[in-house]
């Protein structure tokens, strides 16, 4: 029988009740990761976690809330005791405000700072705890953040958003310079608009329309898109990709020529 790419491997995926964290656990799953969705404490995860359990005992789960960073490292010391040792951590978790995280004068204070400082917390703390970890290990580990492309094209209208992404994109570069000798990778996958239930919420029709002539491949980017980028990353098949930050996103936000229809292909030669 042929051996899964990640058979044996302890992974961690934060905020895994929904979307995209929720295609990531079933993909790591499906390649034979023991995988404990990180969740807040609530009836809803209870039981969405114990009926995955029925389905796969690979599915574990453990609690802690994002916005309480107390709570980080318990978790990840929960999941080392429990499992004996955590091969892959996916920082998943990232957040937003629609309507008050807009631009540098209108947008509010308050907003902007307490958004940069929970989205760059929940890797930071997580990775913190991680890294003491895994390098511990003979095997080290693997880390990987779900940043966006909004952490390297200006977003418009969500400037935290951006700001705390791009962060994240420097972080995970600095976590995988530091920390290779130990034999830790950390990249970052970087979604373009995903059609998940949260996402497609906060967009009208109109604006996805709009949006999607922006993207060549001219669909939205599909929560198992992610979920396949991060499964290779976890596995031996990328043993020497560290350090990167890989965009998922069907060319969205790629450069593109100010002459002619670029993506019509329609650009008249001579
Ligand atoms: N959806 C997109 O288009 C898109 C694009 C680029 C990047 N991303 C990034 O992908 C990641 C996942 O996004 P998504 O669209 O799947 O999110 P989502 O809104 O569908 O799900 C968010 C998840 O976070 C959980 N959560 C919320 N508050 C929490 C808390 N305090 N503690 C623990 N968990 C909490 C929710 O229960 C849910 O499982 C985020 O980092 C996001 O920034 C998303």
């Amino acid at each position: 029988m042929m051996t899964k790419d990640l058979e044996n491997k302890t992974a961690i995926v934060t905020a895994a009740s929904r979307g995209i964290g929720l295609a990531i656990a079933e993909k790591l799953v499906e390649q034979g990761a023991i995988v404990y969705l990180a969740v807040r404490d609530s009836e809803k995860n209870r039981q969405l976690t114990a009926q995955l359990h029925e389905q796969n005992e690979n599915f574990r789960s453990v609690f802690y809330d994002a916005f309480d960073f107390a709570t980080y490292a318990p978790m990840i010391q929960e999941v080392v005791q429990d499992a004996g040792h955590l091969d892959i951590l996916v920082n998943n978790f990232g957040t937003t405000d629609v309507k008050k995280d807009t631009t540098l004068v209108d947008g509010d204070s308050q907003t902007f700072f307490d958004i940069v400082d929970k989205n760059i917390a929940s890797v930071y703390y997580t990775s913190k705890y991680a890294v003491k970890v895994m390098r511990e290990q003979e095997s080290g580990g693997n880390i990987i953040n779900i940043s966006s492309v909004a952490g390297t094209t200006p977003d418009i209208s969500r400037l935290a958003y951006g700001v705390s992404k791009a962060a994240i994109n420097s972080l995970t570069k600095q976590t995988a310079v530091e920390y290779a000798r130990d034999k830790i990778r950390a990249n970052a996958v970087l979604p373009g608009f995903v059609g998940t239930d949260g996402a497609l919420q906060n967009m009208s029709k109109s604006f996805l329309d709009g949006f999607l002539k922006h993207v060549p491949l001219n669909e939205v980017v599909k929560p198992v898109d992610i979920a396949n980028m991060v499964a290779f990353l976890a596995s031996d098949k990328a043993r020497y990709v560290t350090g990167e930050l890989i965009t998922v996103a069907g060319g969205f936000g790629l450069p593109t020529p100010i002459y002619g229809d670029a993506m019509s292909g329609s650009i008249k030669k001579g």
